[in-house]
This record gives structure tokens, C-alpha cells and sequence, in this order.
């Protein structure tokens, strides 16, 4: 709740290691929902141009050094990519004090190797997306066990600032929400670019094309959750008798849409498990 969150968060110190995309999307979410003031918040990022960015943007007090940056915080979020975890690691091991709770958004990392790594063990692994940065993200995250009851509190406040967020109860499920809600803004995207394409292909100028692409996605989601019925009534509610849905639902199973999306999220899971395992370059599975 929303006054619950302001309480949690009051007085609350929180780092972030790494400022790219994710790490900005969660520093603007929490000011946008003035759950903190710009004070509570440190960001550690070697990149002088994206040090000057977020200042200049967000107000935030920025830094070069890491050490310096989680100072007297009381969370310590980790959102560099899976290549950087290793500098981090470097940077921080053993320097972070008893009470600071460490909530990693990086993909595959594991509890154990941020645990062991950083030698501290008050870890959260979480799995954020990008439209957090409006409020409507989509987020999951796991504790390990030694997070007690306040540390966990402090994360769901900021995670819950930045949209829906689910405790799972294994770390598994932090890699397969990976492949799904993670990487699953990629999927609609991609889907999104596809269909205005189509509709420049039919002959609409561009503009009307997207305007009618991102109401019938955005419409759709509303609907189906507004109606909770099942998605596939909902589909045959759309596909008049011998008409221009069922012409165009017969292409796409033809070409394999469902498989290709189930093959596209496993491969997503997969590439998860194997950044977890420190395996850094991905690569198609056929090799
Ligand atoms: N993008 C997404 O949709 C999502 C990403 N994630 C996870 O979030 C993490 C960050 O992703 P994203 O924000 O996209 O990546 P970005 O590359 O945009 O951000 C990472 C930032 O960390 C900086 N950095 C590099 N090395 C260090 C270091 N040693 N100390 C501090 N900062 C450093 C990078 O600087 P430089 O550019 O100079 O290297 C960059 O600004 C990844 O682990 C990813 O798995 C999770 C959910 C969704
Ligand atoms: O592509 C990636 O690896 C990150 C993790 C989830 C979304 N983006």
C-alpha cells in the first residue's frame, strides 16, 4: 500500500550499482511515485557521460567509485549487465556492512555466486522489466534466507513502486520469469514493429499504422483483463465464421507462431541458466 511504502522508505539510503537502462528505470520510478526525495539515492557508474546524464535528469548524486557509493546505504541494488557482475564483485567484496540488504536485478546470477562473491549474506534476486519505468512493470524476486522480515519489506516498497511484484518461492522461478515478464517487453515489441510494418505494407502512413497497432495491443490487454475471460474465447469472439480472422489465425498457426514463441521463451530460460553460470557470450542453439 501506498502509505506503507512511504513509511518503509522513509529515511531509507539505496545505491545503485550500475545506472544504464534498468538502473535508471528504477531510480525514476521511485521519484515518480515520491516514495524517496533524490537525496536517499547514490548511483555507482564508471561512465562519466551517463554520470552526467542522471545528474543532469534525475538530480542524482553520482559516482565513479562503488565503495564510495553504497556508504550508509541501507540497499544496495546491482544492475550492471552479467559481463560487469565480476568488477563488481571485485569492487565489493567484503565492504559491505552488516545490516545492507543487496538486491540483484541480473539476470542468471545466483544467490550462492553473490553470496559467496561479495561475501555477505543478505541477498534478494529479482527479475524486473523495463516498463517499470512508467509503474507497469512486471517483477519477480526471491530472498535468500538470511533476509529477515524488514530487509524484505524494504525491497517489496521499492519493487512495488515500479508496477506489480510477486515473491516466487525458488530462485528457478527468478530465471524462468526471466524468459517470460523480463525479456517479455523484447516479445511484444517485436510483435508491435511487425504489425505496424504490415499496416505501412497495406498502405497506411506510418503514424496511423502505430496509433492502431498500441490501441488494439493496449485495448486487448485491458479487455482481457477487465472481461477475466480466457484468452482463447476471446479469439473466437474476434473470428466471425469464415472471415478474416479465421483467414489470418490459419497463416499464423501454418507458420508456427506458437512454437516459435514456446522455442523463443525456452531459449530465454536457457540463456539465463547458462549467464549463471558465467558462460558470457550467447549464440544460437544450432550453433
Ligand atoms: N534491460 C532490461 O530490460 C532488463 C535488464 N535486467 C538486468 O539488468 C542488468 C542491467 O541491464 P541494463 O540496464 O539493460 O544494462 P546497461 O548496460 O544499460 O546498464 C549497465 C550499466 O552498468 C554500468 N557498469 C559497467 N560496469 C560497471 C561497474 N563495474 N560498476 C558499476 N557500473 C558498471 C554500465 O556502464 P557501461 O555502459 O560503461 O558499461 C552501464 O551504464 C543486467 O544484468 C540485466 O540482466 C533485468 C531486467 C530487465
Ligand atoms: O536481455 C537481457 O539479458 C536482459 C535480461 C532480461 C531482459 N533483458
Amino acid at each position: 500500500m501506498r502509505s506503507d511504502r512511504h513509511a518503509v522508505l522513509r529515511d531509507k539510503r539505496i545505491a545503485f550499482i550500475g545506472c544504464g537502462v534498468m538502473g535508471e528505470a528504477m531510480a525514476s520510478a521511485l521519484l515518480r511515485a515520491e516514495l524517496v526525495s533524490v537525496h536517499q539515492l547514490t548511483g555507482g557508474e564508471p561512465n562519466p557521460k551517463r554520470r552526467s546524464e542522471l545528474q543532469a535528469k534525475l538530480g542524482l548524486k553520482m559516482t565513479a567509485d562503488n565503495r564510495e557509493a553504497i556508504q550508509g546505504a541501507d540497499l544496495v541494488v546491482l544492475a550492471v549487465k552479467p559481463q560487469s557482475l565480476d568488477a563488481v564483485i571485485r569492487d565489493l567484496a567484503g565492504q559491505l556492512a552488516p545490516g545492507q540488504v543487496v538486491l540483484s536485478i541480473i539476470a542468471g546470477a545466483t544467490i550462492e555466486r553473490l553470496s559467496r562473491g561479495l561475501q555477505h549474506a543478505l541477498i534478494v534476486r529479482s527479475m524486473p522489466n523495463t516498463p517499470a519505468q512508467i509503474g507497469f512493470g512486471a517483477t519477480t524476486w526471491y530472498p535468500a534466507p538470511a533476509v529477515d522480515e524488514a530487509g524484505q519489506g524494504l525491497v517489496e516498497a521499492v519493487l512495488e513502486s515500479m508496477g506489480l511484484a510477486i515473491r516466487v518461492d525458488s530462485e528457478d522461478a527468478i530465471d524462468m520469469a526471466t524468459a517470460l515478464s523480463g525479456t517479455g517487453p523484447a516479445y511484444v515489441f517485436l510483435i508491435m514493429e511487425a504489425l505496424i510494418d504490415a499496416g505501412v505494407h497495406l498502405g497506411f502512413p506510418r503514424a496511423i499504422a502505430e496509433q492502431l497497432v498500441q490501441q488494439t495491443l493496449l485495448g486487448s490487454v485491458l479487455y482481457a483483463r477487465e472481461s477475466g475471460r480466457h484468452p482463447a474465447e476471446l479469439r473466437n469472439m474476434v473470428t466471425t465464421p469464415g472471415g478474416t480472422s479465421a483467414a489470418a489465425l490459419y497463416e499464423m498457426e501454418k507458420g508456427g507462431l506458437r512454437t516459435v514463441i514456446a522455442r523463443a521463451v525456452w531459449a530465454a530460460y536457457r540463456r539465463a541458466r547458462e549467464l549463471g553460470e558465467g558462460k558470457t557470450n550467447g549464440g544460437p542453439a544450432e550453433g
